[in-house]
């Protein structure tokens, strides 16, 4: 099962072409770390996929193969060293909307000197927005991940399922266009993970927003994604592209998800 978005290496290479409905393209990029002991450590070699706006994609792979690294690629934190990543059809080297893209990271990152809603707050310090709109917009964000209530708790009072609920608070309150998360529920027992992943479906459906998420996990991927770029090891390349057209809610006790939690494992 082949995405029709696994565009062809010719087109890929052609800087021109421009989908009004892609969001992030990653085109032939590869790249090498240079190591202490002078040998190079190539990571990633031709790695080509696009992401449509307003869906879910999942990087799936074992530990090592480079997803965390092509996530930083794509939030422009670390340039290709091959190849191009398109936002909205921008090179991100000339992309500028930076503030509608947020980075949803392994650990929380919370403030611990910050109450719950300060954290969230921080979120907006960057852009021009007052500071009784800054504290509607975290209110009105903490609200609708289910902390209403704890808006002055600080982090240490917190669950990690509270927590984690707090950073994705913190990173929805920038009303994101693109939200790229790193393993972000990875720490949660399974429960709480379930929680996180439908309180992310559910701003994710709500708000439009392009999500692409780092996963080791093929469950977690079966039950977010819309479509699985599947990665394998030494260097990372693209194995395959995997659609997930089933309806959701996604339960990894139905049949259908567990067919195919079980296709894409022949794969990992
Ligand atoms: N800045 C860096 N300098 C040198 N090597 C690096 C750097 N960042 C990552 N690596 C190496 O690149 C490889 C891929 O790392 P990366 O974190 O992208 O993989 P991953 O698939 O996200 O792994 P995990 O699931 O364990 O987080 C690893 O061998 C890692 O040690």
């Amino acid at each position: 099962m082949h995405s029709l978005l696994e565009l062809p290496a010719a087109a890929v290479r052609d800087e021109r072409i421009h989908t009004d409905d892609i969001a992030v393209r990653v085109a032939s990029v590869g790249k090498t770390f240079a190591r202490t002991d002078s040998t190079d450590l190539r990571v990633l070699d031709d790695i080509n996929f696009s992401v449509r706006k307003g869906h879910v994609t999942a990087i799936l792979g074992a530990s090592g193969c480079g997803k965390s690294t092509l996530l930083n690629m794509i939030a422009g934190l670390l340039p290709a060293d091959q190849g191009r990543i398109y936002l909205n059809g921008t090179p991100a080297s000339d992309f500028t909307d930076w503030k509608r893209v947020a980075y949803l990271f392994q650990d929380d990152r919370l403030l611990p000197w910050r109450t719950a809603i300060e954290n969230v707050e921080f979120g907006l310090e960057a852009e021009r927005v007052t500071r009784s709109e800054r504290r509607r917009r975290a209110e009105q964000t903490l609200h609708a991940v289910g902390l209403a209530g704890f808006y002055n708790a600080y982090p240490n009072a917190l669950s990690g399922g509270m927590r984690s609920r707090v950073a994705l608070a913190r990173s929805l309150v920038k009303e994101p266009k693109i939200l790229l998360l790193d393993e972000p529920f990875s720490k949660l027992d399974p429960g709480m993970r379930a929680q996180m992943h439908t309180e992310l479906l559910q701003a994710q459906a709500e708000r439009g927003i392009t999500v692409v998420f780092v996963t080791h996990d093929i469950e977690e991927a079966v039950v977010l994604a819309d479509e699985v770029v599947v990665l394998k090891p030494r260097p990372g390349r693209v194995r395959d592209i995997v659609t997930i057209d089933l309806p959701r809610p996604r339960l990894a006790t139905d049949h259908a998800v567990t067919e195919q939690i079980r296709a894409l494992r022949a794969l990992v």
